[in-house]
């Protein structure tokens, strides 16, 4: 896939038409519609832009809770259920994006991204067991995003993004994000964030910023 494609942009879905606006102004081959910023039935803004969204982009659709840095109060049990049936009504090609948690609550997927949002990072071994249980339950992409201050913070990350070969995708927050990100993508990573420069998302670096400094590397043919 294109690096663009790797690129999620984030779109917040606090109206379907400007989320609209934005996915079809979108920087990059992919984006991600954070419905967690919907106060409506994210059921019906999913349909509605699923029916706009026509061409051919990667979509990711999140309900990403407050426990995990986003705007859903829903208890555990009710998000699950709603992911899974976000899941069945999913056009081709579109992913939807599980916390870890709800997907066991969910019991399984049908190649979803399973999120883990740690305060601190699991130990290697602990991260290779978690993505190989996103596996088992039928994750497509295992995502792992913590605060990263130290050198060696951002480092792990890296580690596991290149042990698992395409599967696992994973990035440190804080000042070294944007080289988290790179890292990320050099190591083959299946997609990485960046905000709508029309939406800026704090701690999110542009993801026309992080698609000019990936091709700055020389490896934009990848
Ligand atoms: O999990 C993530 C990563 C993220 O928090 C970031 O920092 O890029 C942005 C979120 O929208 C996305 O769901």
């Amino acid at each position: 896939m294109a690096v663009d494609g790797r690129i999620c942009t984030v779109v917040p879905v606090e109206s379907v038409g400007e989320a609209a606006r934005l996915a079809l102004s979108l920087p990059t081959g992919c984006v991600e519609l954070r419905l967690d910023f919907y106060r409506g039935d994210p059921r019906e803004a999913y349909m509605e832009l699923s029916t706009i969204l026509n061409r051919p982009a990667r979509v990711v659709a999140t309900l990403r809770s407050r426990g995990h840095g986003g705007l859903d109060r829903r208890p555990r049990g009710e998000r699950a259920s709603l992911l899974s049936r976000l899941e069945d009504l999913a056009p081709k090609g579109w992913l939807v994006d599980f916390e870890v948690e709800d997907l066991a609550a969910s019991g399984g997927c049908s190649g979803c991204i399973a999120s883990s949002h740690p305060q601190r990072p699991p130990t290697p071994s602990e991260a290779l067991e978690a993505s190989a249980e996103a596996e088992r339950r039928g994750a497509s992409i295992y995502k792992l995003v913590y605060p990263g201050l130290e050198p060696w913070e951002q480092a792990a990350s890296a580690w596991i993004v290149a042990e698992a070969r395409g599967f696992a995708t994973s990035f440190t927050l804080g000042p070294g994000t944007l080289a988290s990100r790179l890292t990320a993508l050099a190591l083959g990573a299946p997609l990485v964030f960046g905000s709508h420069p029309q939406a800026p998302l704090e701690g999110v670096p542009p993801s026309p910023e992080i698609l000019g400094m990936y091709l700055k590397m020389g490896l934009g043919g990848s």
